[in-house]
């Protein structure tokens, strides 16, 4: 249905990147984080201030994780091993915590000043899910996921969240680990095999993939056609348009 095989019934979908253009927000909120940090590393330990990459970096070690996997992946991809701290960190500690509150500060500023667009493509194709009856879930990492949903005016839209704050909750990996995709098809009532996954980043695909969801379609929002493939994308699209231009040939 819409552009996709016959046997798909269910659709979940990835957050930022796939429905929302804050994929940008975060990385560049990663960004800043990080780069304060590794030039104050730099100053206490004499090594040279390699600053983080917002397109490789993010895309291997942070895109699609929740916030603190997305902190430590990142802090072991430079073998620099701080401590855990606790949330009562305040933003500016030198913990896994504190550089993570520091970032999600940044995330929030950035939203509240330069508001959330959806992706009109996706918009569109939701709506047609809608009114086809088709069931829709959003499956994110992030814990700030309702209010993006809200802020984009798409919050009516899904039957079913599967967020940050649910995974916590429940106690659920993150991704790249399956499990939030497959307690959204559970809460859909739909077996894995019969639904499709949703998702731009690399940790997200892998999470398809290992669910064995029936189709796992890449949405390239950044020129990472073949990584997307390579790390569990079935199809990969430019934009969801492009599903619903397939399915009305
Ligand atoms: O920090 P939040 O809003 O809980 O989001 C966690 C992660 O959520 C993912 O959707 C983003 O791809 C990551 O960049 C982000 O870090």
């Amino acid at each position: 249905m819409l552009g996709l095989p016959d046997h798909i019934r269910a659709y979940l979908f990835d957050l930022d990147g796939v429905l929302t253009q804050t994929a940008k927000v975060h990385a560049a909120a990663w960004k800043a984080m990080f780069d304060d940090f590794l030039r104050e590393e730099a100053r206490r330990t004499g090594d040279d201030f390699v600053p983080f990459d917002p397109v490789e970096d993010y895309d291997r070690y942070v895109d699609g994780r929740p916030r603190l996997d997305g902190t430590r992946t990142f802090l072991a991809s430079r073998s620099i091993k701080l401590p855990e701290g606790s949330e009562a960190d305040p933003p500016g500690t030198r913990s896994v915590y504190g550089l993570s509150t520091t970032k999600n500060d940044l995330v929030l500023r950035l939203i509240r000043e330069q508001g959330v667009q959806p992706y009109p493509g996706s918009v569109e194709y939701l709506h047609r899910l809608r009114v086809l009856g088709l069931p829709r879930a959003v499956v994110s990492s992030s814990a700030n996921c309702r209010d993006v949903l809200k802020a984009a005016g798409i919050d009516g839209l899904f039957d079913v969240v599967i967020d940050g704050v649910t995974a916590k909750r429940e106690g659920l990996p993150g991704k790249p680990a399956p499990d939030t995709y497959l307690a959204a098809a559970k809460a859909l009532g739909t077996a894995p095999e019969h639904a499709a996954v949703f998702e731009d980043a690399l940790a997200g695909v892998a999470s398809g993939r290992a669910g064995g969801f029936g189709t796992v379609v890449g949405v390239n929002r950044t020129g990472q056609r073949e990584a997307l493939l390579k790390n569990g994308a079935d199809l990969v699209v430019d934009d969801l348009s492009e599903l619903i231009e397939g399915a009305a040939q």
